[in-house]
């Protein structure tokens, strides 16, 4: 199947990220968000982003309003219905997920294959909510997706070797670097190891050990990690590796995994990182 058409559902930090690196590599992209002022966010960062690779001599003027011209926001899911991949990218919400899949089973085309972003939850239960587990498997980008090479494509326990093999060959045209996830695991790979790291590195602050800027020192300098564990939880968003993390709990039935204080507090307080001005770190 030629794949023209990719539906994104979240028009988030990674939904916006995907369209926009659709878009680039000449897809038809259909942005779907639940309230306008969603859309336009996603917009205003995807132009911004286009407009840093033109400044850098990246693409061209042109380049980048032909990409932009590719890209139709809707807030009504029904738009999905043109699509011929869908990828999901709401909130890490199992409920929510459920909900989303099962609607767009009846709307898409009987061939459409519908794959999640999620970052831990199981690929089997959100296919659940559809007729087709077939055609349903996780696409896992990294943050920003328009620039980290890696997407994880994964098996539900129903995926078919046809959906694997069409995702990876998409994640290619994507200029993405695919690997398999060959069982659908919590946390596939490279969440499952980075989650206990987080955790320790919360706990590691929690008993006084070190500031957080000397464990970020720490990680970068001595593990060679481009992003310390606190730069990288404020950047990729505070709640999500705390929902991760309840998430592990639940499915390993291993408190070890449990979100320590600290970072339940962070996000009571809404403190989930740069995108609302505070995380581990102040940044207003
Ligand atoms: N942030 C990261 O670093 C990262 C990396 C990889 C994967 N993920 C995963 O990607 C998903 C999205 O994360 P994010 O950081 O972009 O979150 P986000 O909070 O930035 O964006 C989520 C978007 O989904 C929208 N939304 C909520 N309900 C919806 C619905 N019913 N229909 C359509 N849109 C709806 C929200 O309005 C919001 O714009 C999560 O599953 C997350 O675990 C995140």
């Amino acid at each position: 199947m030629a794949i023209q058409t990719i539906g994104v559902v979240g028009a988030g930090s990674m939904g916006a990220g995907i369209a926009n690196l659709a878009a680039m590599n000449k897809f038809n992209v259909i942005l779907n968000d639940i309230e306008e002022r969603f859309l336009d966010g996603a917009l205003k960062r995807i132009d911004k982003f286009m407009s840093k690779s033109v400044e850098r001599g990246k693409m061209t003027e042109e380049q980048k309003q032909e990409a932009f011209a590719r890209i139709q926001t809707t807030t009504s899911l029904e738009e999905m219905s043109g699509a011929d991949v869908v990828i999901e990218a709401v909130l890490e919400d199992l409920s929510l997920k459920k909900e989303v899949f099962s609607k767009l089973d009846s709307i898409v085309n009987e061939n459409c294959i519908l794959a999640t972003n999620t970052s831990s939850m199981s690929i089997t239960e959100i296919a659940s909510a559809t007729k087709r587990p077939e055609r349903v498997a996780g696409m896992h980008f990294f943050n920003p997706a328009q620039l980290m090479k890696l997407v994880e494509v994964v098996r539900g326990y129903k995926t078919s070797d046809e959906t694997i093999e069409e995702l990876k060959a998409l994640s290619k045209q994507l200029s993405k670097e695919p690997v398999e996830v060959k069982k659908d695991s919590p946390g596939f790979i490279v969440n499952r190891i980075m989650i206990p790291q987080f955790i320790e590195a919360i706990k590691l602050l929690e008993e006084g050990v070190a500031s957080a800027e000397d464990i970020d020192k720490a990680v970068t300098l001595g593990l060679n990690y481009p992003m310390g564990p606190f730069t990288l939880q404020d950047y990729a968003g505070v709640e999500i590796g705390y929902h991760v993390m309840e998430y592990f709990k639940e499915e390993f039935n291993d408190n070890h995994f449990a979100p320590p204080q600290l970072l339940k507090q962070l996000v009571r307080a809404g403190r989930h990182g740069k995108k609302t001005g505070a995380g581990f770190y102040d940044y207003e």
